[in-house]
């Protein structure tokens, strides 16, 4: 065959007749098409230099890992990312990255062009001044992911006068004198999950502690916000919002996989549209049987529908620490000096604690021991961190610099509270549980370096809900069992992180696994 034939747009006699139509690859490459084609692919080419050098360059200036031109901090990410257990938590990832590179209380990540760029603080007073003197919005990341359970105009993602409206309605749902004067029905769904657990002790096997907890929570947030019985403690007999609120769980993103998102998208909006209906349809029931006007309240939904009626005018994610139980099964000596506590402020008698706590609930607010094991947890694996969105001429002061925040993205300025609880310069010996460091003199912890419910006007609004639940939790389940991590030997692990228990994301970062434990009755309990 002769090959020069092809590529010569002379040699049609050399050809059969029929080739004479066909279009030559040299005719292509003098046709006007082909020109106009390559100036455009050109133009853009150089527009895209243009713009990822005006991109990178942002970054020239900035505390910062090693940045490449071609992929920004991507490439690490994805290598960092991969040296980790299967779905570690981002918020592990950008710790890992933090100290593989030793970067400061400030440092710049550029995602460009797969994520919007990232401002990572981990020093107390940068923090402090976004949240509190600044209170910036929450970036949108937040409503990304968040958005479509807890809704556009929730407390959680509202802004402005709409957010201080509904703040002000809900905090009195969520006062300590409201929450203390309701101590004895939250121990009413404990009681039940220690039923559960006596259940699981006598059965021997290891059983995921997480599902069950978070359903004891859907329960006591259930009972206290909408005095409804949700009863998701129950294995069939739930109410249809548990079932909607649990299947919307299942498709909310989780934050990595854009293919997911999309896919999940409908579902997700699905289920939370028959949640709201459900929720909507109690809160009207509860608003025409008027029971907000009665000087007795029951629930925390009269609290909120009588500050609603006055002025004219949730978020309902239980995050009970898990980690409580597996810290303590893991240090013996300090889970017999929070027995101890117990006996001796409370009583030695399970049926005399239960009645110490209905009758006088403030005396959970008496365990300095139990408190201080619940904010060491918190301070290792802290559930939850603040993304916020910069103004234009956004700047950072930091170290006697100053930097602009904003390039031509908008950039997310994540507080990533796990960098705080692990920074030796924060916390002595930062990857051991020493709950003592809470109980220690003032001033040994540096001011806003424990910030789990975040600082400010935007801080949770339900830590005294989640702090009393989880003191309650601890007080009725360790007197009378002890928990074990059941972990399968070949889990994969991460160390100084949790171990196998490490966080992963699922909506908000769970230990992996669900935690599997093994509760055993304790022999001589009064
Ligand atoms: C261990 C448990 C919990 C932790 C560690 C936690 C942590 C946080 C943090 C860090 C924020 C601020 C987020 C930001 O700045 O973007 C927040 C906000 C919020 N939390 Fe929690 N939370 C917990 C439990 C709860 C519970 C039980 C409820 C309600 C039942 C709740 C309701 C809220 C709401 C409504 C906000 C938004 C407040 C606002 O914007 O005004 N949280 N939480």
């Amino acid at each position: 065959m002769d090959i020069h034939g092809l590529f010569d747009a002379n040699s049609s006699k050399s050809k059969p007749s029929e080739d004479k139509h066909k279009p030559s690859v040299v005719g292509f490459l003098q046709s006007t098409t082909f020109t106009t084609w390559l100036g455009l692919g050109l133009c853009f080419g150089l527009w895209l230099v243009w713009r990822v050098s005006r991109h990178r360059s942002f970054y020239d200036d900035k505390p910062k890992p090693p940045h490449s031109w071609w992929f920004g901090h991507l490439a690490i990410f994805r290598a960092t990312r991969r040296s980790l257990p299967f779905k570690t938590h981002p918020h592990a990832i950008i710790l890992a990255i933090k100290q593989k590179y030793k970067l400061p209380g400030v440092f710049f990540l550029d995602w460009y062009p797969i994520f919007a760029p990232m401002v990572i603080i981990t020093d107390p007073s940068v923090a402090t001044q976004l949240t509190n003197a600044e209170n910036l919005e929450r970036h949108s990341v937040v409503q990304d992911v968040m958005g479509e359970l807890v809704g556009q105009h929730s407390v959680f993602w509202s802004q402005g006068q709409e957010w201080k409206h509904l703040r002000s309605t809900l905090t009195p749902g969520f006062s300590t004198t409201y929450l203390l004067g309701r101590v004895p029905r939250m121990l009413h769904h404990m009681l039940i999950f220690e039923e559960i657990a006596a259940q699981m002790a006598q059965s021997g096997e290891a059983f995921p502690i997480l599902g069950k907890l978070i359903s004891m929570t859907i329960d006591v947030i259930g009972d206290l916000m909408l005095d409804v019985r949700l009863a998701a403690q129950s294995e069939r007999e739930f109410d249809p919002i548990v079932r909607e609120f649990r299947a919307a769980m299942k498709y909310t993103w989780q934050g990595l996989n854009f293919w997911e998102k999309y896919m999940n998208l409908p579902g997700l909006r699905w289920h939370s549209h028959k949640l709201d209906g459900l929720l909507a349809k109690e809160i009207v029931k509860r608003y025409r049987s008027g029971t907000f006007k009665a000087p007795e309240f029951s629930a925390g939904i009269d609290l909120f529908l009588k500050k609603h009626d006055e002025d004219r005018g949730g978020k309902v994610d239980g995050k009970l620490d898990r980690y409580c139980l597996s810290e303590l099964a893991k240090h013996p000596d300090i889970l017999a000096r929070v027995r101890a506590e117990h006996d001796e402020l409370l009583d030695p008698s399970r049926e005399a604690t239960i009645k110490t706590l209905q009758d006088n609930p403030t005396k959970l607010h008496e365990l300095p021991l139990t408190t201080a094991v619940v904010k060491e947890v918190l301070r290792l694996y802290s559930p939850a961190s603040s993304i916020r969105t910069a103004s234009d001429n956004h700047t950072i002061t930091y170290k006697g610099r100053t930097y602009p925040t904003k390039g031509h993205a908008n950039p997310q300025l994540w507080v990533v509270h796990t960098c705080f609880g692990r920074d030796p310069n924060l916390f002595e010996d930062p990857n051991s549980f020493i709950p003592d460091r809470f109980l220690a003199r003032a001033g040994t912890i540096p001011p806003g370096a424990w910030r789990a419910f975040e600082k400010g006007p935007r801080s949770c609004i339900g830590q005294g809900l989640a702090l009393i639940e989880v003191k309650l939790a601890l007080v009725v389940l360790v007197r009378r069992f002890d928990f074990a991590l059941a972990y399968p030997p070949d889990s994969p692990s991460l160390p100084l992180m949790g171990d196998q228990a490490y966080q992963v994301m699922d909506f908000v970062p769970v230990p992996a696994g669900g935690m599997p434990m093994t509760v055993r009755e304790r022999e001589h309990v009064a």
